[in-house]
């Protein structure tokens, strides 16, 4: 225990292993996810993966630091539009403690034609918070929504700014108090395995892309069409890459 901080600010031993379970889910399936995705993306995408590659060598340790890990803008365009478009938890859920008002940036016609100028909320009431669809509105993000363009974070669209996102002008980490407390690490946790797989291996995708399906639970992960019974996989075919 910390002997450096005031004792009533100091957790129980008990209090630090009730943490594991939470890091191990909320930590690591997420991020692996993501970085599941990525490989998928840039199969999917081989030019991507050519120039994130060009760019991964310009440095010239296979150890980087995290600053020259975020001095990469390419392996940070590429993470951010993994995180955009194949969020690791495409939605959750809040309950209201009490009757709010919920505004609106715009009205809304409900289904029986009537226009809502805000949203009255009782208490008690589950309010589903869609995550991947924020991400990939059309209206917010423009027409090429569902492209996996990192380009596009060279000049994000101004729509997207007003996403109450903690990171990125997205949903993947929510906002507000409630947060992720741990999207800093795990960004760089991902450019880090993007920099060492991608330096070293080239990815191709394993079957047909139509094979591939999205279980969506708590996390989205890829599955076998064939084969859902396996759970969560995602075949690649990988190549040493050849240095000259
Ligand atoms: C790509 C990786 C990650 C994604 C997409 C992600 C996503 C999220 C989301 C959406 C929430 C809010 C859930 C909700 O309240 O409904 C959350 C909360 C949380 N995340 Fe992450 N997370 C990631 C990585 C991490 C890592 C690496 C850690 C820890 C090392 C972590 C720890 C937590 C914790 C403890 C919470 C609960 C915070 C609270 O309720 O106050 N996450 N995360």
């Amino acid at each position: 225990m910390a002997t450096d901080i005031p004792e009533h600010q100091r957790m129980s031993d008990e209090e630090v292993l009730a943490q594991i379970p939470t890091f191990l889910a909320a930590g690591h399936e997420t991020t692996s996810t993501g970085t599941t995705w990525a490989l998928y993306a840039l199969s999917e995408n081989p030019q991507v993966q050519k120039k994130l590659r060009e760019e991964l060598t310009t440095i010239s340790t296979d150890n980087p630091t995290m600053d020259e890990l975020n001095s990469l803008p390419y392996l940070d365009a590429v993470v951010r539009e993994v995180l955009r478009l194949y969020p690791p938890v495409p939605f959750s859920q809040r309950l209201t403690v009490k009757e709010d008002v919920i505004p609106l940036s715009a009205p809304v016609t409900d289904r029986n034609g009537k226009v809502h100028e805000y949203l009255e909320v009782p208490k008690g009431q589950f309010v589903f918070l869609p995550i991947l669809s924020v991400n990939r509105d059309k209206k917010l993000w423009g027409e090429d929504s569902l492209k996996f363009r990192p380009e596009r974070w060279e000049s994000p669209p101004e729509a997207a700014s007003a996403i109450p996102g903690v990171w990125g002008n997205m949903l993947t980490f929510i906002g507000g108090p409630r947060a992720c407390i741990g999207y800093r690490f795990s960004l760089v946790e991902m450019k880090a395995l993007l920099f060492t797989l991608v330096r070293a291996f080239e990815f191709e995708l394993g079957v047909p892309a139509e094979e591939i399906g999205v279980s969506s639970w708590i996390v989205q992960r890829p599955f076998l069409r064939s084969n859902p019974e396996a759970g969560g996989q995602l075949p690649l075919k990988v190549k040493p890459v050849r240095r000259m």
